[in-house]
């Protein structure tokens, strides 16, 4: 498979490697100032850039007919846009904040404890996600997914960085030196609490669910999700 790379940085070149080390061709770096691009050999584009970029660069693939893996956070008030060319172009889109194979099963697993715990009014949940200090987005594009998630399973209506209000998912974010990536859902009462939580250790997970991602969509045209990469939806 011949893969472009949008964004050669820290997950671009993680993406590099697992790529070839599974064998697939990377045909094009495009970074920052790249100039004019050539999608002729493209049989996949890889968005990991930044959130001001995201959109350009999704929205010239479809427009060349490249199917696009974008991991980019921070740039979704775009992402109703990117859709509705996908789909005049007839092209084929998997977004996701987080292409770890571990926290597509964690946002399941979300997704279920906030329908049970909707229940019980004894319990608040709250969220927090550390990152790497180079980090340009809070909250992390994950803590959003998981409160979305939240609010869609329960009586939340709402999330808040830092101070929230009654009704709202209090979400923390830190930044400490190089860490990859660690969510944690938290749901405490006056007697105890119960917390989920993903750690990544590098950065090779992200960069493999999001290979994985690109194989699956090859010969499809549609708007997906890691759940139907993982055939989650059974
Ligand atoms: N969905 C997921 O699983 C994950 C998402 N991310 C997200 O991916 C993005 C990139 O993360 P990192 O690689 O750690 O950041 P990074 O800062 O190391 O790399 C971003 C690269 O994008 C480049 N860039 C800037 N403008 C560009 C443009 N117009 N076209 C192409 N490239 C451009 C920068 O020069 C830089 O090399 C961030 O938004 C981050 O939150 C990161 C890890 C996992
Ligand atoms: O910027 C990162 O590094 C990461 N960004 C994603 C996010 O915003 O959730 C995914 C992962 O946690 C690493």
């Amino acid at each position: 498979m011949n893969i472009a790379l949008f964004g050669y940085g820290k997950m671009g070149k993680m993406i590099e490697t697992v790529s070839q080390n599974k064998g697939h061709n990377i045909v094009a770096k495009i970074d920052v100032d790249s100039g004019d691009i050539d999608y002729s050999e493209m049989d996949v584009a890889i968005d990991f850039s930044m959130p001001d970029a995201a959109f350009d660069n999704i929205s010239g693939c479809f427009e060349n007919g490249v199917p696009v893996i974008s991991g980019t956070t921070g740039w979704l008030d775009n992402y109703d846009d990117a859709v509705a060319l996908c789909q005049e172009k007839n092209g084929a889109f998997i977004y996701a904040s987080n292409f770890s194979l571990g926290v597509t099963i964690f946002f399941e697993l979300n997704r279920y404890l906030a329908q049970m715990m909707s229940r019980l009014d004894q319990y608040r949940v709250s969220l927090e996600e550390i990152h790497h200090t180079q980090k340009l987005d809070a909250p992390s594009g994950t803590a959003i997914s998981l409160a979305e998630d939240i609010i869609e399973n329960s009586d939340y209506q709402g999330w808040k960085l830092d101070r929230a209000g009654d009704g709202e998912i209090p979400v923390t974010s830190k930044r400490i030196g190089d860490t990859p990536g660690t969510h944690t859902v938290n749901y405490g009462s006056k007697v105890d609490h119960i917390e989920i939580r993903h750690a990544a250790h590098n950065r090779e997970g992200f960069a493999l669910g999001a290979v994985i991602a690109a194989e699956w969509i090859q010969g499809k045209t549609g708007i997906f999700t890691m759940k139907d990469v993982l055939d989650l939806n059974r």
